[in-house]
């Protein structure tokens, strides 16, 4: 049941309406699949939700739920399962790219010689993919090229839980065609349910990089509070971690101004301020003293923050950018340094004034 005042899936009541039914394909039935997945069964849409593993996909069939990923929201009949690629990609209109960020290229290459030529490819994956460093959207062109004019990726303050719980929540799909971004947001927009809001964005760039850095952002916050340091060093984290993603942002050409979007800042203050996020939960168990394995087999769900921090160390390298928040984390999760001594360390880096450090006045 939405909070907003529906039951879910009443598809006899949308169809009456007159609202069109798409066929769409959801590839990844986790967490965040999943909520995708209820929110365009809400619109009638004919979702088929792509799990790898045959005994999940069996699972979510006979229990019409997922209770490993996203317990206790009953999966609508318009919400077909499968565990075949080719079944899910059978005329859909649209694909959409829920796994994790390195399971994205071997996906797309399953899915190339399926994909009809008509559908769009939307990402939804907040990562970026280690030892190339790219964003999903490039992993996606360079694997499946013609895909560009149809190309988006959906990136915003959306906790998967609340999403399926049906409160109110906004996006951003940025496109390098607006065309494309606008459909997308045709598809997503609520009629009779309306607790999802999707903005348009031509910054595909700015749109990915927010969504990618917060999630390591984040689990340098889950350090701060697990040190019980309080709001003061919350805020911190949280600009100065703005500042470097603004300055990698800037230097892969995304604008500044999109950081002040969902994308950016709405991202940032949704994952940092919330126990349900996997990253902050990651900084909170290390910042206990808890090893990394250790909290990762706990929580039992991605935490792309992790790979994240190591791709952005390289990528500040290779753009010739200062990020010193990613270099912090970097040493926590994988050089053994300590919470404290990262923390210290970085309040005893050299003086400077807020902008000057990469000479952009918005750094
Ligand atoms: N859960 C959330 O609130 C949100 C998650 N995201 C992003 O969505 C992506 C997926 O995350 P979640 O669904 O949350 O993770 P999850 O841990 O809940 O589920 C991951 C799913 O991906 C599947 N998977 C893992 N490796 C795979 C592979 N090689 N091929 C196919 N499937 C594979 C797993 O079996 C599982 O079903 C991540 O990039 C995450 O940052 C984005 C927005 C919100
Ligand atoms: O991206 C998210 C919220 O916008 C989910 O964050 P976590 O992956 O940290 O749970």
């Amino acid at each position: 049941m939405s909070l907003i005042g529906m039951e879910r899936g009443d598809l006899a009541s949308l169809v009456d309406r007159g609202v069109a039914q798409r066929r769409l394909a959801i590839l990844g039935a986790g967490s965040w699949g999943t909520a995708l997945a209820l929110i365009l069964a809400d619109n009638a849409h004919r979702v088929c939700l792509w799990a790898r593993n045959p005994e999940h996909a069996e699972a979510l069939r006979r229990e019409r739920e997922n209770r490993r990923y996203l317990p206790g929201f009953p999966l609508p009949l318009n919400i077909e399962i499968t565990s075949c690629l080719e079944e899910a990609l059978t005329e859909t209109e649209g694909v959409i790219f829920a796994v994790p960020s390195d399971a994205v290229r071997s996906v797309a290459e399953s899915i190339r010689p399926l994909l009809p030529p008509s559908a769009f490819v939307l990402s939804a994956t907040k990562g970026l993919e280690e030892g190339t460093g790219f964003r999903m959207s490039q992993v996606l062109m360079e694997v499946i090229p013609q895909v560009e004019k149809r190309l988006a990726v959906l990136s915003g303050p959306n906790l998967a839980v609340e999403m399926a719980r049906g409160v109110p929540t906004a996006t951003v799909v940025a496109a390098f065609y607006e065309e494309t971004a606008r459909h997308i947001q045709q598809v997503f927009a609520q009629q009779a349910v309306p607790t999802f809001r999707v903005y348009t964005s031509a910054d595909v760039v700015g749109v990915e990089l927010g969504g990618a850095v917060k999630n390591a952002i984040a689990i340098g916050i889950g350090v701060c509070d697990a040190l019980g340091y309080g709001d003061n060093a919350r805020a911190a984290f949280m600009t100065r971690g703005l500042m470097e993603t603004i300055r990698l942002g800037r230097a892969q050409g995304a604008k500044a101004e999109t950081f002040s979007g969902l994308s950016g800042v709405g991202d940032l203050i949704a994952t940092a301020h919330s126990r349900l996020s996997r990253n902050y939960r990651v900084g909170y168990g290390i910042g206990q003293g808890k090893a990394l394995e250790e909290v990762l087999r706990e929580i039992g769900q991605v935490a792309e923050g992790v790979p994240t921090t190591r791709v952005l160390c390289d990528l500040a390298r290779r753009y010739g950018v200062e990020m010193p928040l990613s270099q912090a984390l970097h040493r926590l999760l994988f050089e053994g340094f300590s919470p404290e001594e990262i923390i210290r360390n970085l309040m005893l880096r050299p003086l400077k004034s807020e902008g000057a450090s990469c000479g952009l006045e918005t750094c």
